[in-house]
């Protein structure tokens, strides 16, 4: 066996992070008949002191990837899921400061819906999965600042009208037609960045800005009258740093998923709004509209490339 270890090393160790990816945890609470669920998919990343384990092979530093997974379902036991921001912040919380080589600590967190099932039978027990879209959650923490940054993807949404496209920019390639009524459809990938920081201050309500945040995006999303995608961007993300002030920064990104008139005049048939128009609902290629809302002074932190997140 070779041991490369000692003070010159040809290739260095850059930047690292292990952990266990995607623990599914569920878990109910039960309030008489009435059960609750909480539906996770939990992802672990730790970094800090572990150049030897890479260089030589001693895990002496290396807490292994099935105790953080342990640790994910014990601590789902024991402490509760109250919403996923507060469960990621327990446990970077106690990787970075149970073990000395770990010294910061990132949690992501998917979080899926359940709505209940109405019946008229016994117990409130049954849950269908909700359609709508997957709540997420990133907790780093490194052994003093703390930055959380949640979410949502697959939240899509639809207006029927009240969207247009004109006046663009036109080159020898552009075929485009002009459209003053159009639909406007997007799948909504967002993410927000709080301002909590440190301990001391006091946390958000998590479970409250989240629900706020999603109702300010659709809100506006429904609300503006939109001349372009990026102008109904810009409406969605400026309105929860206008009305959430634990918010500093949202980025989103939007694929514009494009409905096109169908030409059925080879039919005979004269295809309008008057009697019901039929579009053809492309899946691709798909403008992608992305861009980053801030708060006044704050700094842009939430990556560009959201799939890097
Ligand atoms: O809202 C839009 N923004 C664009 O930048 C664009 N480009 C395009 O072809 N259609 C649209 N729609």
């Amino acid at each position: 066996m070779t041991v490369n270890s000692g003070p010159t090393r040809p290739v260095v160790l850059g930047q690292n992070q292990y952990g266990k990816a995607e623990n599914r945890v569920v878990r109910i609470t039960r309030d008489g008949a009435t059960h609750h669920i909480k539906d996770l998919n939990v992802s672990v990343s730790l970094s800090g002191d572990m150049d030897e384990v890479h260089y030589s092979g001693s895990n002496a530093h290396v807490l292994p990837t099935d105790s953080t997974k342990n640790t994910v379902y014990a601590f789902a036991k024991e402490h509760g899921i109250e919403s996923a921001e507060q469960f990621g912040i327990h446990l970077a919380r106690h990787f970075v400061t149970s073990q000395e080589p770990i010294r910061r600590a990132r949690i992501r967190i998917e979080e899926y819906a359940w709505d209940r099932i109405e019946h008229t039978g016994r117990g409130a027990h049954s849950f269908v999965r909700s359609g709508q879209e997957t709540r997420l959650t990133q907790i780093t923490y490194d052994g003093s600042a703390w930055e959380v940054v949640s979410g949502l993807t697959d939240l899509t949404v639809l207006n029927s009208t009240d969207s247009e496209f004109w006046g663009f920019a036109k080159d020898k390639y552009t075929t485009l037609p002009e459209t003053h009524d159009r639909i406007l459809a997007t799948s909504v990938t967002g993410r927000w960045r709080f301002g909590w920081s440190d301990d001391a201050q006091r946390m958000p309500d998590w479970n409250t800005s989240y629900e706020e945040a999603k109702k300010h995006l659709l809100q506006a999303f429904a609300e503006t009258y939109s001349l372009s995608l990026q102008q109904t961007l810009y409406q969605m993300g400026a309105r929860v740093v206008e009305h959430r002030g634990e918010i500093d920064e949202v980025r989103l990104s939007l694929p514009n998923k494009h409905h096109f008139l169908v030409d059925l005049e080879r039919f005979g048939l004269k295809n309008d709004d008057a009697e019901g128009a039929v579009y053809y609902a492309a899946d691709r290629p798909y403008g992608l509209i992305e861009a980053t809302l801030l708060r006044e002074g704050c700094e842009a932190r939430i990556p560009v490339d959201l799939t890097n997140l």
